[in-house]
């Protein structure tokens, strides 16, 4: 079934293009001159598509992707590295990618990876983030920092680690090498690997398999696996799902009423399942 996207305009989407369709939103870096490599207008624009898809009622399931065929993303754009970070055109150091990396993990909805050609260095880091990851034939995969003086020992390292054990991503951090589609697929790094031409028919259908399914328990299986890796961030991630869901039942409820109301609570009448 094709789609059909609705390009969504905001001046605050510098660098990027923000499309919707049928409870997909689909952010696509839009730099291909430098492979999509991001600089700090980028990555706030990014911020600012998934706080949008996040907000949307109607969205849900989130594609990344990278414009132009050639690549997903190259990283950060090496030149407009300063001599202690990126720089903005106005001239302040600073790259919100760890934000951005943090708030694909904790959006409560299914972030796709859509890859054709580079994902490399911090490009290559956001796609770790995603929850599930769709490569064409030509997608080519690896971390770059050791060879342009960089690393990420975060996300980078802790994802990298969890999907593909420690001696394979020690192999890929301390070697720089690059690795197919395939060999991507062998490792774990990516879920399905399609011809090119299949890339996106084959992502909105993984992401209208999603849509049928329940909300909820996709947002709650979510945060469940990033609880495993997050530590105590991850745990107030799933926590906070919870307080949701009891906010929803009668029982949540009555607390909130016998306040509002200046009375006791009567918690008797809910009972206490085995
Ligand atoms: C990706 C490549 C291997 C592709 O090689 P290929 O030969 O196919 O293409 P070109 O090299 O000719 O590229 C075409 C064109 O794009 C420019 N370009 C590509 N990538 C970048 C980039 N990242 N920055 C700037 N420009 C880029 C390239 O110069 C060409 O332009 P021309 O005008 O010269 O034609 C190869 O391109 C490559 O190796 N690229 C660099 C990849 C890289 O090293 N990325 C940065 C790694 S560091 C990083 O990303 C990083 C990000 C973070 O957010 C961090 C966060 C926290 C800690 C660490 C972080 C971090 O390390």
């Amino acid at each position: 079934m094709s789609i059909q996207w609705q390009e969504i305009t905001d001046p605050q989407f510098t660098d990027i293009e923000y499309h919707v369709a049928d409870g997909i939103a689909k952010i696509t870096i839009n730099r291909p001159e430098v492979h999509n490599a991001f600089r700090p207008e980028t990555v706030r624009a990014m911020l600012h598509a998934f706080k949008t898809a996040h907000r949307d009622k109607s969205v849900g399931v989130i594609i990344l992707t990278g414009a132009g065929g050639k690549a997903f993303c190259s990283g950060g754009d090496q030149r407009i590295r300063g001599e202690a970070g990126y720089t903005d055109e106005d001239g302040n150091e600073g790259l919100d990618v760890l934000e951005l990396q943090r708030l694909i993990r904790t959006i409560p909805k299914p972030v796709v990876a859509m890859i054709a050609g580079w994902s490399i260095g911090g490009g290559h880091v956001l796609h770790l983030c995603c929850d599930l990851a769709i490569a064409a034939e030509n997608a080519r995969f690896g971390q770059t920092g050791p060879r342009v003086g960089s690393f990420d020992g975060g996300l980078g390292v802790a994802l990298m680690t969890r999907l593909v054990g420690q001696r394979k991503a020690k192999e890929i951090w301390f070697l720089c090498r690059q690795y197919d589609a395939q060999q991507a697929l062998d490792m774990g790094l990516v879920n399905t690997v399609v011809p090119l031409e299949k890339l996106e028919e084959e992502t909105v259908q993984w992401c209208r398999e999603m849509l049928a399914l329940s909300p909820t328990a996709l947002r709650l299986l979510k945060a469940s696996f990033n609880a495993d890796t997050d530590g105590a961030a991850g745990l107030q991630e799933l926590a906070g799902n919870a307080t949701g869901l009891f906010y929803q039942t009668a029982e949540g409820q009555e607390g909130r009423n016998a306040y509002l109301e200046k009375r006791d609570p009567d918690f008797t009448k809910f009972p206490r399942i085995p």
